[in-house]
């Protein structure tokens, strides 16, 4: 059994939409974070996988289930200590260079992150510019950067300064949402593997939320897949890309296109993820699923656990009862 560092419980978060409407944008998610470990969440676009990271971070009050750290629940870390650069958990999303203040140095907007954890943490021999310089030199910036302003660096390298800000904290953990999606394509791969090559060397555990499945497959120790609101299928990446045995992580997997230049048409799925309000009855995945039988309409299902480390909710794979198997002969 392993020890988590961030345990997400039957955890459901819901909006509201008008006065009455109330939508379920996560379902009854739960998965454990182990230490340093890589964990990718993926899913189509509205599959609640940000709604699911605000939750961690404290940010979307939770309807149902709770999400602890370190067996604290996060949302009272998050009160607790009023600044949010204090917290163990720290997130970077698709437009974090965005929330760099463009009328500071860079320099001061870290220094004033290492001076805040120095004196919350009540360390001492630490030197700030010191630090800075550190931070910089790990993301692969030059200590130089400091001295700049935000709008002076490209897109990508913004996205690497709040990696840098980020790790100032000391965090034991970072969710990051759809953190390469804004760059572009040439900037993704390099921006990816910095963020797995600075948690790995930190020790820092990583939840990487992300539509790209290709990018998900090359970086992560352990995959979630999400399904408006759900989880569908969870496992250790390399098994579940080699066999992955709930329909909607096969649909995904044989949608990635291969990139061999043959010309081969990835098979792709069919129709939208619907919205939340009007979630399908049964398996939300059903209308979708070219493997649904009868009572997929009707009955949802639980998730399975098929080995130590991987789990599936689809009835496919509920072990055959006596009743079943006389309906089949
Ligand atoms: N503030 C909100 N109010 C009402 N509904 C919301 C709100 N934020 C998100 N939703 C709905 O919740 C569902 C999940 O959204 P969420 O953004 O978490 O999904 P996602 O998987 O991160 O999608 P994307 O990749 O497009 O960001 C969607 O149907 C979305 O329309």
């Amino acid at each position: 059994m392993r020890d988590a560092l961030l345990s997400v419980d039957g955890v459901s978060i819901e909006y509201r939409r008008g006065d009455r409407m109330v939508i379920k944008a996560v379902n009854d998610v739960s998965f454990d974070l182990a230490p340093g470990e890589i964990l990718g969440v993926v899913g189509e676009s509205g599959c609640g996988k940000s709604t699911l990271a605000k939750g961690i971070m404290g940010l979307a009050p939770l309807s149902q289930g709770s999400i602890t750290f370190d067996g604290v629940p996060v949302h009272t870390l998050g009160r607790r200590r009023r600044d949010r650069a204090q917290l163990p958990v720290q997130m970077i999303f698709q437009d974090s260079a965005a929330a760099l203040n463009p009328r500071r140095t860079i320099g001061a907007q870290i220094s004033e992150v290492v001076a805040l954890r120095i004196k919350h943490r009540r360390e001492t021999g630490v030197n700030p510019v010191n630090e800075v310089a550190d931070v910089l030199r790990k993301v692969g910036l030059p200590p130089s950067a400091a001295m700049k302003y935000s709008h002076e660096f490209s897109g990508g390298q913004r996205q690497r300064i709040a990696l840098a800000r980020a790790i100032a904290t000391k965090p034991k953990v970072i969710v990051a949402d759809e953190p390469i999606s804004a760059l572009d394509a040439s900037a993704q791969a390099y921006a990816a593997n910095l963020l797995v090559d600075v948690c790995r060397s930190e020790g820092i555990a990583l939840v990487f939320i992300s539509h790209d499945l290709a990018v998900v497959r090359a970086i992560a120790d352990r995959v979630v897949v999400m399904y408006l609101g759900r989880v569908f299928e969870t496992g250790p990446t390399k098994d579940v890309w080699r066999d992955p045995q709930h329909p909607y992580a096969q649909a995904l997997i044989a949608a990635i296109p291969v990139p061999d230049g043959t010309g081969r048409r990835p098979e792709t799925l069919v129709g939208e993820v619907p919205d939340p309000a009007n979630a399908p009855s049964g398996c939300v995945f059903h209308p979708r699923c070219a493997f649904r039988f009868e009572g997929c309409d009707r009955v949802v299902p639980e998730l399975i656990t098929l080995s130590t480390d991987r789990a599936a909710a689809c009835r496919l794979l509920e072990p055959a009862t006596d009743d079943a198997y006389a309906a089949a002969q």
